[in-house]
């Protein structure tokens, strides 16, 4: 079942961030400016020894050994990497970030035509705002569900820019088959059968979700997106070509900017594989931040088992060493706790930990 809220809820006044944009003011209204703890350091973009680790994905259709080994550390230490030779025509890969600029370019009238409701994650707005006092990311989201076909609000899917139902549709085929080839070699770098997380799944459950970053006048006031782990299995996340560095992930202390490759695509672990994996590979926390005047598009793909599966730490992933860190459940419930709590770090996944005697 598709995850819902219960209850109506009160999200106060949610401002367009484009249009607040259009604007120009030299601040930004308060809803959007972060407590000092959680403001962004505003620091040069220097490339660093601290970058995420590139996979080629045509070495490990290869079955290269050294290639397997750097997706194995890559999930270990990082539980992010980029992607090259993904395997998708660039023309696709070109096709859904104009036809997504596109539908962010059109009058928010014509966006408003398909919004989404407080509380939900379809439509065009501003997701996991449950809360008038709570503060808004610098940030408008369009998110669609697109598998299983249960999953569409079709209402939701808009008629303008013309070619935006198609080239989703086409897009989504070649993101499946790319989290399709890339759970295999995951498997295979946890010495596990390569269908097992095809065999397990059912059918995959896929969402997207774009996201546009307006430049910001108080980029070391405001977040571009809240600091979170993914609830999928797999998340495959398109940087636009010419957008503004904005994705961080936390590593240890430090949140690490990650540099767009060309032609490359950023891959993450999400909370599912860090479950099913017993903590082996990690659903790491990471944002967005702004840029005073550049903006930045992202298009994300989010990939995990169907509802109705039943899941945990996989009995080889357990022993005595590593003993079970998180209890069985359902993963339609998971989604729908995820769907219905804002975004918090790592928070969400305590769903699902269980509290070790030691642990604090
Ligand atoms: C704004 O939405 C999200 O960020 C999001 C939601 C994804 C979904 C839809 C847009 C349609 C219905 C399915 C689903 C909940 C996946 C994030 O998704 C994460 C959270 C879970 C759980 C997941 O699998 O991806
Ligand atoms: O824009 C980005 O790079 C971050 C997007 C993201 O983390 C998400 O949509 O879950
Ligand atoms: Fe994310």
């Amino acid at each position: 079942m598709a995850p819902v809220p219960s209850l109506p809820i009160k999200v106060g006044h949610i401002d367009d961030v484009q249009e607040l944009r259009k604007a120009k003011p030299a601040t930004v209204p308060e809803r959007f400016i972060r407590d000092m703890a959680d403001r962004p350091k505003v620091v040069p973009n220097l490339s660093s020894s601290l970058d995420i680790p590139i996979i080629d994905l045509s070495k490990l259709m290869k079955t290269d050994k050294d290639e397997v080994m750097q997706l194995k550390t890559a999930c270990e230490e990082w539980g992010f990497f980029q992607v090259l030779n993904h395997g998708i025509d660039l023309n696709v890969v070109e096709d859904i970030e104009n036809v997504a600029k596109d539908f962010f370019m059109l009058p928010l009238q014509e966006k408003q035509k398909y919004p989404m409701a407080p509380g939900t994650v379809q439509g065009y707005g501003q997701a996991f705002v449950f809360s008038e006092n709570q503060k808004l990311d610098w940030c408008n989201m369009f998110a669609l569900g697109v598998e299983p076909p249960c999953i569409r609000n079709t209402k939701l899917w808009p008629s303008k820019p013309v070619n935006f139902r198609e080239t989703l549709e086409i897009y989504s085929r070649e993101v499946r088959k790319l989290c399709k080839t890339l759970l295999k070699y995951i498997a295979v770098s946890l010495g596990l059968k390569g269908d097992v997380f095809e065999e397990m799944f059912g059918v995959a459950v896929q969402a997207v979700r774009m996201n546009y970053y307006p430049p910001c006048s108080r980029p070391d006031l405001v977040l571009g997106l809240s600091p979170h782990s993914d609830g999928s299995a797999l998340t495959v996340l398109q940087q636009g070509k010419d957008s503004s560095v904005g994705l961080q992930i936390l590593k240890g202390q430090t949140w690490v900017p990650v540099q767009p490759i060309t032609n490359a695509l950023v891959i993450n672990i999400g909370d599912t594989l860090e479950v099913l994996t017993n903590g082996k590979y990690k659903s790491v926390e990471h944002r967005a931040v702004t840029h005073k005047e550049r903006d930045r598009l992202s298009i994300v793909t989010f990939y995990a088992p169907s509802y109705d599966i039943e899941l945990g730490p996989m009995a080889e992933l357990v022993d005595e060493k590593n003993p079970c860190r998180y209890r069985r459940y359902n993963h339609g419930e998971y989604s729908k706790h995820y769907v219905t709590n804002k975004l918090q770090g790592k928070r969400t996944l305590d769903f699902a930990k269980i509290q070790s005697k030691t642990s604090n």
